[in-house]
């Protein structure tokens, strides 16, 4: 049966590299969501639903995501978090290589062996560095899916008289880099390094019950950080996304899901550009954080703050009259009262909003941030 199968970004390089010769083609993914067993045939497609690849005649590992851990307030039925199917089998290309964009500059099965290349790791630096001359043969440029870097990154190369040869890469450590690299496109391979920028998009998640004090903190932090940080700062606001772009739903598992799966795509998108996205949905489901924590570190780093405050103060705060409507019994589905809230089980930062002032909170998270930069 030919099962259909959604790559991320890191994935689509990962299946690249076995297309390109890695392990003789052998591919071994870790897909959330599917319904596949032995003998089957995983479609690989991109996020645009593209086809990229299949593996045939798979072998399927089922995991279960450890749900004993999740702490659940309120009452009702939280989503399964996604089983992951680890699939092991060899990969073919439905489509040739460098589907994504810039094609002439992806690494081709077999075509790019050379005697010694030297792989330019963190920045490509110009054409007049005297590291040039120390190291011979091609330059190997890692491919991180971001095609404008990959553009500037090659043009650099080539303006220093090399040839660049593009490489999709599936690990931060420059070993492994080197190790593949040497596999696929030369006999020796030396590493030069270079300081690397360090991608600098965040997506801070305030996740938390109703009056918790989401709002409160995410608008004080993005005052904050507009004083006294360069990027520009995005906030997402649960009450105020679904007056515009959740508009029309509900409170539905299904529309929730939808909701926060709108703001994870947009607070991808800041991450993507560079910028800090604050988002405050109450985000009561464990399935949906992942998800977002998967969708933004493609291309940044994301925090996940628990405001943690109980549900005894929110009640007793009940700034907009839901908590006594929820308990009475006029808003079905009410978070905390008749519906899940599932506890994060590994925040990066718990904030108990009962005991912790707005400015103290805004403090931590962004000592948290400084911390994040550093790493
Ligand atoms: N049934 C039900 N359950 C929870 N919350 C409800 C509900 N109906 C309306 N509201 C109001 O909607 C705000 C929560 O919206 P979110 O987009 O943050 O929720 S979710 O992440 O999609 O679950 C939430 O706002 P905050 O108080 O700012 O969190 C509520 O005021
Ligand atoms: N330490 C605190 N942090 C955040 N909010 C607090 C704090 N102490 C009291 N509050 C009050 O609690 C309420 C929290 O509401 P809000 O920020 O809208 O929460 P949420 O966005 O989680 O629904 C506000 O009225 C706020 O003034």
């Amino acid at each position: 049966m030919d099962v259909p199968a959604t790559l991320s970004a890191a994935q689509l390089r990962q299946v690249e590299l076995a297309l390109a010769g890695l392990d003789e083609g052998q591919l071994r993914l870790e897909l959330t969501g599917i319904d596949v067993t032995d003998g089957d045939t995983v479609v690989l497609h991109d996020e645009e639903g593209t086809d990229v690849a299949e593996i045939a005649e798979i072998t399927v590992e089922h995991v279960d995501p450890p749900r004993d851990e999740i702490t659940q307030l309120g009452s009702g039925q939280a989503p399964p978090l996604p089983t992951i199917a680890v699939v092991t089998g060899t990969a073919t290309a439905r489509r040739p290589l460098g589907h994504r964009d810039r094609a002439d500059l992806r690494v081709v099965r077999g075509s790019a062996r050379t005697p010694h290349a030297v792989l330019v790791t963190g920045t490509v630096p110009g054409p007049d560095d005297e590291g040039w001359q120390q190291h011979p043969g091609d330059a190997i440029v890692l491919d991180r899916g971001d095609s404008a870097a990959l553009a500037r990154a090659v043009t650099a190369v080539e303006a220093a008289g090399r040839r660049a040869v593009i490489l999709p890469h599936t690990t931060d450590s420059d070993d492994e880099n080197a190790r593949i690299a040497t596999q696929l496109v030369a006999d020796d391979v030396s590493v030069w390094q270079t300081p690397a920028p360090a991608s600098s998009g965040r997506v801070v998640l305030l996740t938390g019950l109703s009056g918790s004090g989401k709002s409160t903190i995410s608008k004080l932090l993005v005052q904050r950080l507009a004083e006294t940080d360069p990027r520009t700062t995005t906030l997402l606001d649960g009450d105020e996304v679904r007056q515009i772009l959740s508009k029309g739903l509900g409170f539905s598992l299904h529309d929730r899901m939808l909701n926060v799966q709108r703001i994870g795509w947009v607070g991808a998108l800041v991450a993507r550009h560079g910028g800090i996205a604050v988002c405050a949905p109450i985000a009561p489901f464990e399935a949906m954080r992942v998800e977002m924590r998967r969708r933004v570190e493609e291309f940044g780093r994301f925090l996940l703050v628990h405001v943690s405050t109980p549900l005894e103060v929110c009640e007793e705060r009940d700034r907009k009259g839901l908590y006594a409507k929820a308990r009475a019994g006029e808003i079905p589905a009410f978070t905390g009262i008749s519906d899940p809230y599932e506890i994060p089980p590994r925040p990066d930062l718990t904030i108990d909003a009962s005991v912790v002032s707005p400015d103290d909170a805004v403090d931590r998270i962004l000592a948290a941030l400084s911390e994040l930069d550093a790493r």
